[in-house]
């Protein structure tokens, strides 16, 4: 019988041993030689003499590629009797340096917890709140075999081959306690592929669809490399931090939501993580990041500022995430991305990890612009020559950051999960409240006891969302707003009451479109359409999470004409069905435009999964051979998407 890792989280608790490593399953720390081509690494405990004595730091811990991986299925291990639910106290493991300190979870690693501190527990306010309200409707309206069917492709030198479960993976036990806690009990696809290749150094541009793992992909092998190496003393007076890894998101909530995420992964592990975001007080970021830091996650103005304030250096950074990297690398965010990836302290690519996740990655910032000469060569791989004049230069490459990567795509880059339910309405602007009444009615008729289902409403504006949740408070549906003019404390607290279903109507813009993992939102409702095609499915995948099912409705009339063809494109390749009057739009759209598809929401053209990874296109890879031709990839037609936005706006942080 096939089951999937949705399926499987059901069923955590007696399946915990298998993600349970026995001791002899354990990484040996064993330093090897380091990445052809890369710097010597410091190890943690040097990193205050490295100013003094460059030589010292020659003595090289392993890189996530070093660090060998063992492959054998670990014995079976039965769960602790008794005790807490969450197992017995801090895990130790044996080749650990927090272990062998003797410290159990706090170590002296040089950014990680001091054993005075006491790191709370990341854990307790799932067992207080959300758990209870999830175990009701957990089983309810899940689609087990949704991701087994996904179609995966991959592209690069020496693809690492995919785990099926996280037993095959040697993150070691620390690691595998807290994923048994956070009650993962298989790897989703992205998480079977992208960890792999993590561990085994390699860069990554890695695309998968909403909800499906992402933040553990990239979060567990830089967990797990940290843990590899060797303690490091705290830099005593000094008042700069010098985190190991960087995560960068888009948004403050998204930043606040991995930083939880990530504590809960390197609980007890020693590893610490700290956050730094806009509009929150910058004194008690300060003090967290003096406490010392591993991995820091950050919105980019914040760093920037913590950076000019020399209270961060980057110079010790080895792993570098950027979350949402399509919008990291888009015109809004490009040239503060550039200043902290390219222009401060931090290592060049291929002396660092570099990983980009999305759900959507359009071509343009992949790497291909078109109209440019692209040449590519294994040393020096995605180097762009621009011969198309001045205005074409300092164009976004999420290449320029990368070093030899492999390009994964598990389904389609940009497509939604089936999980949705997406319908379209013909609404016209003057009929949009009403018929959001409507809707609204339905569904608490419809719910469990009267009760309103958590749904997010999408708007255009700022003040569009603040009278829409005036208008709705007034007629009975208690609503809050979350976007750009509101201040953090706020936007923390619209979140907070959202999800504990006070006031279960969100209006937001943009802003909530990306990354939030919300449980229960059953309904995302498109009041106002986006221009983008992208933002449409970042939008939709507030729903439809984790294997669970979730319905999408969107209002369209004649001002969204220009996103008719690829929604049409969208809603058909994920089995929606498309109403006729949509089918018109896009077909007179597509004639408008001389059959091409139209403007920058155009879609691939024909085949659904393929040509993806924009290494692969002719024009890139013009007059030599495929070097990217070793995936296990579903060929044909590209993918035209284009998000590259109209810049700047002002929801986002
Ligand atoms: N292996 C797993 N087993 C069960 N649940 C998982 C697993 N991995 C992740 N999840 C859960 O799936 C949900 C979605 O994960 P996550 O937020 O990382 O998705 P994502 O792919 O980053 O989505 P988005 O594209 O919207 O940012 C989270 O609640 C997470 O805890």
């Amino acid at each position: 019988m096939r089951t999937s890792w949705a399926d499987a989280v059901a069923n955590a608790d007696s399946s915990a041993a298998v993600t349970s490593a026995s001791p002899s399953n354990v990484a040996t720390v064993a330093p090897s030689p380091s990445r052809g081509g890369r710097a010597a690494y410091v190890p943690p405990h040097l990193r205050s003499r490295q100013q003094s004595s460059e030589s010292s730091a020659a003595t090289a811990a392993p890189a996530i590629s070093d660090a060998p991986l063992t492959r054998q299925p670990p014995p079976f291990v039965a769960p602790p009797a008794g005790g807490s639910r969450w197992g017995s106290g801090p895990i130790r493991d044996p080749s650990r340096p927090s272990a062998r300190g003797g410290s159990g979870g706090w170590n002296t690693r040089g950014g990680g917890w001091d054993r005075r501190e006491r790191e709370a527990n990341p854990f307790a306010k799932d067992d207080d709140t959300s758990e209870a309200a999830c175990d009701s409707q957990e089983n309810s309206g899940i689609n087990f075999d949704a991701y087994e069917d996904i179609p995966v492709d991959t592209s690069g030198e020496n693809v690492p081959p995919p785990v099926n479960t996280f037993a095959e993976i040697d993150l070691g036990d620390a690691l595998n306690e807290n994923i048994r806690r956070c009650k993962y009990v298989k790897p989703t696809p992205v998480q079977r592929h992208a960890i792999p290749i993590s561990l085994a150094g390699r860069d990554l541009m890695a695309c998968a669809q909403t909800g499906s793992g992402k933040t553990a992909a990239f979060c567990f092998p830089i967990i797990s490399a940290i843990l590899r190496q060797p303690p490091g003393q705290r830099q005593r007076g000094s008042r700069t931090a010098f985190p190991l890894a960087l995560i960068l998101s888009p948004t403050r909530e998204l930043s606040v939501q991995i930083h939880e995420e990530a504590r809960k992964f390197a609980f007890q592990t020693g590893v610490r993580v700290v956050v730094a975001y806009g509009g929150a007080p910058i004194n008690q970021q300060l003090r967290d990041l003096e406490r010392g830091v591993d991995i820091l996650v950050a919105t980019p103005g914040r760093l920037v500022d913590l950076l000019e304030r020399a209270r961060v250096s980057l110079q010790h950074i080895r792993y570098l995430a950027l979350d949402e990297a399509d919008r990291m690398l888009d015109m809004g965010f490009e040239p503060q991305i550039r200043r902290i990836v390219e222009q401060m302290d931090m290592p060049p690519r291929g002396q660092r990890q570099t990983m980009l996740f999305s759900a959507t990655f359009p071509k343009e910032i992949q790497g291909l612009v078109y109209g440019l000469l692209v040449e590519h060569s294994i040393d020096d791989q995605a180097r762009v020559i621009l011969n198309h004049g001045p205005q074409l230069e300092g164009t976004r490459l999420a290449s320029d950051f990368l070093y030899n990567y492999i390009f994964l795509a598990v389904g389609r880059v940009g497509s939604s999960t089936d999980l949705i339910v997406q319908r379209v309405e013909f609404v016209l602007d003057s009929d949009k409240r009403s018929h959001l009444m409507d809707l609204l009615h339905a569904q608490r008729d419809s719910g469990a006891h009267g009760k309103q289902a958590l749904t997010l409403v999408f708007v255009e504006t700022k003040r569009g969302a603040d009278s829409l949740e005036h208008w709705l408070s007034m007629n009975g549906f208690p609503a809050t707003t979350i976007h750009g003019d509101r201040t953090q404390q706020e936007r923390e607290a619209a979140l907070r009451s959202f999800k504990s279903g006070a006031t279960p109507i969100l209006v937001a813009t943009d802003v909530a479109a990306r990354g939030l993992d919300i449980p229960h939102v059953a309904h995302v409702v498109n009041f106002d359409l986006p221009n983008d095609i992208d933002d449409y499915v970042h939008r939709i995948g507030r729903t439809g999470r984790a294997g669970k099912s979730g319905l999408a409705t969107a209002f369209f009339n004649d001002s969204n004409a220009s996103l008719a063809r690829s929604l049409a494109e969208l809603m058909q390749e994920s089995n929606q069905e498309v109403p006729q009057w949509l089918s018109h739009y896009a077909a007179a759209r597509s004639y408008s435009s001389g059959g091409g598809g139209g403007g920058r929401n155009r879609r691939s053209g024909g085949a659904r999964f393929g040509g993806r990874d924009f290494r692969r296109d002719s024009s890139y890879n013009r007059g030599g051979g495929d070097y990217y031709n070793g995936g296990s990839g579903y060929g044909g037609g590209s993918t035209g998407a284009s998000s590259a936005g109209p810049g700047v706006t002002s929801a986002w942080d």
